[in-house]
C-alpha cells in the first residue's frame, strides 16, 4: 500500500470547529443563532440515526436545530404546508428534507417547495440552475465536501483531468459542475459509458459515486491519481465504498477511506451552507475562504 489516506473525519472536525466560531460571531452580530430545520418523514431507523447526529452537530456548532418528524403516511399537502411554514420562519436559515421520501410523496415537488435562500442541500431547481450558470448559490453538501478535500490535497485544480463516475442529481452532476468551475477537464461517466477503465486511466482525479461496492478497480487507475470515494455501501463486513480499496491504495497517490472520508464532510458542509445562508439572509458578509 502506497497511497496517502485522506482523513475526511479530521478535516470535517476542523471545518465544523471553524464554522462553530463563525456561527458564534454571527450570533453576536445578528442577535440570533443561525438555524437549521431537518424534516424526516417516516421512521426508517438509519435515517433517524442520521438526523439525530445532524442535530447534535448543529448544536455543537453554535446553531439552532429544529427537528420535524412526521409519520410515514404524511400526505403531500401537509408536508408542503410545513415547508411553507419553515420558509416563512425567520429563525430558520436552512431546510433539509431527508431523502428518500416514502413512495407516495412527490420528491421533486417537495424539494421545489423549499425557498432557494434556505436550500442548504442545494437540490432545488433554482440552486441547480445557479450552479449550472455559475451564479453564486448553495451547492450540494457531498460534492462541496469532496471539492474541499481535493483542493486541500492538490491545491489549484486547473488543467487536471477529472472523471466523475455517476450522474445523480445529489452527487455526480453537481460534482462535475464544481470541477468544471475549478478548471478541470471533466469526464462524466455513467452506467452506459463504454470502456470505463480507459477513461479512468487518463484521470488525475477520480470521484466514484455509483453506489456499488468495490465497483472501481485499482488497476484502472493512473498511478498517483487522487481518488474520492463517495460510496457508502452496507455489506456483511460493515461499510465499504465504490472503490476496491486495497487495490486502489496500491496505485493511487491519495484516497479517501469509507467510513471516515467523504461522509463526515457532508455534515460539515451542511453546517457551512447553513451559515452561508444565514449570512446572506441577514445581509451580513461571511468570509468563506476563511472557513
Ligand atoms: N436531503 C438529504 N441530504 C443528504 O445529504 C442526505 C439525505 N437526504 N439522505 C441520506 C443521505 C446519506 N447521507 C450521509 C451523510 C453522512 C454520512 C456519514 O457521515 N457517514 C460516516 C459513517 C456513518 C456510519 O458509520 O454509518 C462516514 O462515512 O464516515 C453518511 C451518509 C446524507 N444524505
Amino acid at each position: 500500500m502506497s497511497a496517502e489516506i485522506i482523513d475526511g473525519k479530521a478535516f470535517a472536525a476542523n471545518l465544523r470547529a471553524r464554522v462553530g466560531e463563525a456561527a458564534a460571531a454571527f450570533e453576536a452580530r445578528a442577535g440570533r443563532k443561525a438555524g437549521l430545520a431537518v424534516v424526516l418523514v417516516g421512521d426508517d431507523p438509519a435515517s433517524a440515526v442520521y438526523v439525530r447526529s445532524k442535530g447534535k452537530a448543529t448544536v455543537a456548532a453554535n446553531m439552532a436545530s429544529f427537528e420535524h418528524r412526521l409519520p410515514a403516511d404524511t400526505d403531500q399537502a401537509s408536508l408542503i404546508a410545513l415547508l411553507a411554514q419553515l420558509n416563512a420562519d425567520d429563525a430558520v436559515d436552512g431546510i433539509l428534507v431527508q431523502l428518500p421520501l416514502p413512495g407516495h410523496l412527490d420528491e421533486q415537488a417537495v424539494v421545489a417547495a423549499i425557498d432557494p435562500a434556505k436550500d442548504v442541500d442545494g437540490l432545488t431547481p433554482v440552486s441547480a440552475g445557479r450552479l449550472a450558470l455559475g451564479i453564486d448559490g448553495l451547492v450540494p453538501c457531498t460534492p462541496l465536501g469532496s471539492l474541499l478535500l481535493l483542493q486541500d490535497q492538490l491545491g489549484d485544480l486547473s488543467g487536471k483531468d477529472a472523471i466523475v463516475i455517476g450522474r445523480s442529481i445529489l452527487v455526480g452532476k453537481p460534482m462535475a459542475a464544481l470541477l468544471t468551475a475549478a478548471n478541470c477537464t471533466v469526464t462524466l461517466a455513467h452506467s452506459r459509458t463504454r470502456d470505463l477503465a480507459h477513461h479512468v486511466a487518463r484521470a488525475d482525479i477520480v470521484v466514484a459515486a455509483v453506489g456499488r461496492a468495490g465497483f472501481v478497480k485499482g488497476e484502472w487507475l493512473k498511478p498517483g491519481a487522487t481518488v474520492i470515494d463517495v460510496g457508502i455501501n452496507r455489506v456483511d463486513g460493515g461499510l465499504v465504498g465504490d472503490v476496491e480499496f486495497d487495490g486502489a491504495a496500491s496505485v493511487a497517490g491519495a484516497i479517501t477511506p469509507v467510513p471516515g472520508g467523504v461522509g463526515p464532510m457532508t455534515i460539515a458542509c451542511l453546517l457551512r451552507n447553513t451559515l452561508t445562508a444565514a449570512h446572506r439572509r441577514a445581509g451580513l458578509k461571511l468570509d468563506e475562504a476563511a472557513l
